[in-house]
């Protein structure tokens, strides 16, 4: 078996990355949560305390777990190259300004490997910088500009949290996402940081469907033309298929340089593009849909049962496709996992229930073998449905993770899953 590689949505999750709360949630205020899309502010010991003890309830199932943070500073301390081309795309022109990008750039490379990892996350500010803003005055608008010394010179990215959607791996291989909103595009670097430079990653063999290898010069690139993929959108079900939501977040023209490279290797026959409304309650597929079983799914009636399916497979011409639309979503994925009829849990409670449990991510668990997902405890309508169609629920607390819009399926990046 290969050490990297997610083969189902529900198979056995032997290695899974996931973000344990740090310094960007606590930079989290009134005024920046919604551009930084949370809902609120959080506690943040309290997050902390949350995640940890869903890292246990998948450690106690023998899941190896992966801190991402942890992951990043260990690349920073292996590679040299790796360092100083993180540090290169974190302070460049465009995220610091011409006149910064030499000062900003050394004190970044004066950092030691974690401390480095924690800003990168965490951002950085005016202050903790170290930037003799005074005397750059007359030289640099930037610092000019700079009224306040809790002003950021690295922007926090909170979302890192949420590890589904910064990189996804798809059958033998990984997708490093641009992602949509400004908020969350350079956590793409920090990812692609541990894919090409960590030990662990650099050694071993696996295919990269986004960006191709060495070609990071891609997501420069994606500032003009704005194609994004979020891997909140993305599940590999099994079967050579992959389901991909036409979300908020993600675009067909996305979907199909991601599906030429997997059908370019043979390593998905079709791709099952799922066209949502948009929405910030349900901002990704696995919003509204995750998988609980071989055969069995959940999701929120109110928005999947109004979703076009539209199947991609290889066309008769290399990187070209066949095109056909799906008579409905919940057949075509039956079709494609090969059940007769999938076994469905929709969202509990009556309208209002529902649609509470919806938004507090009752539909958005995380499997850890076929038939045992985790959920947030809260979800109480929801998890009692599951039950009652014999699905093993995990609960974990998540009045704080909760407020970013994300639960276990969300904040988990699995990196090797078998096969169902
Ligand atoms: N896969 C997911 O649905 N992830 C949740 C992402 C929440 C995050 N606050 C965001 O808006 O991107």
């Amino acid at each position: 078996m290969s050490e990297f590689g997610v083969h189902s949505e529900v198979g056995r999750l032997r290695r899974v990355m996931v973000h344990r709360p740090e310094l960007s949630l606590q930079r989290l205020t009134p005024s920046n949560h919604d551009e930084l899309l949370f809902d609120d502010v959080l506690w943040v010991e309290r997050a902390q305390y949350e995640h940890d003890k869903f890292d246990s309830v998948m450690r106690e199932r023998g899941v190896e777990v992966f801190l991402l943070e942890r992951l990043l500073a260990e690349a920073l301390e292996a590679s040299e190259p790796g360092r100083r081309r993180l540090i290169e795309v974190a302070a460049s022109e465009y995220t610091v300004g011409v006149s910064l990008v030499d000062e900003v750039r050394q004190l970044l490379t004066d950092l030691k490997p974690d401390a480095l990892a924690a800003h990168l996350i965490g951002g950085l500010t005016v202050a903790e910088s170290g930037l003799d803003v005074g005397a750059l005055r007359s030289s640099s608008l930037p610092a000019a500009a700079i009224d306040d010394p809790s002003m950021f010179v690295l922007p926090p990215l909170p979302n890192t949290l949420f590890t589904r959607d910064s990189s996804c791996w798809i059958y033998g291989g990984v997708s490093i996402n641009p992602m949509y909103w400004p908020a969350r595009r350079l956590e793409a670097y920090n990812v692609a940081a541990i894919y090409r430079y960590h030990p662990m990653f650099a050694d071993a063999s696996f295919e990269f469907w986004y960006p191709e290898l060495g070609d990071e010069g891609r997501f420069e690139a994606q500032d003009f033309g704005r194609a994004s993929m979020e891997g909140g959108d993305v599940q590999p079900i099994g079967n050579g298929t992959v389901l991909i939501g036409l979300s908020e977040r993600t675009q067909a023209r996305m979907i199909e340089l991601v599906a030429k490279q997997l059908f370019a290797k043979g390593a998905a026959e079709r791709v099952i593009a799922v066209v949502m409304t948009k929405d910030r309650a349900h901002m990704h597929l696995d919003t509204v849909f995750t998988m609980l079983d071989r055969d069995a799914v959940t999701l929120y009636p109110k928005v999947m049962d109004n979703v076009r399916a539209i199947s991609l497979r290889p066309g008769s011409a290399p990187g070209t496709f066949h095109v056909t639309q799906e008579k409905d979503f919940l057949s075509a994925v039956a079709d494609a996992l090969g059940v007769k009829k999938l076994r469905v849990v929709e969202t509990g409670g009556d309208a209002y229930q529902a649609e509470r449990e919806q938004w507090d991510d009752g539909n958005n668990v995380v499997a850890i073998e076929p038939g045992v997902v985790v959920a947030y405890e809260r979800n109480t309508f929801t998890i009692a449905k599951m039950r009652a169609a014999g699905i093993e629920v995990l609960p974990i607390e998540g009045f704080e993770l909760g407020k970013g819009r994300g639960g276990g399926h969300c904040m988990t990046c699995p990196l090797l899953r078998d096969p169902i």
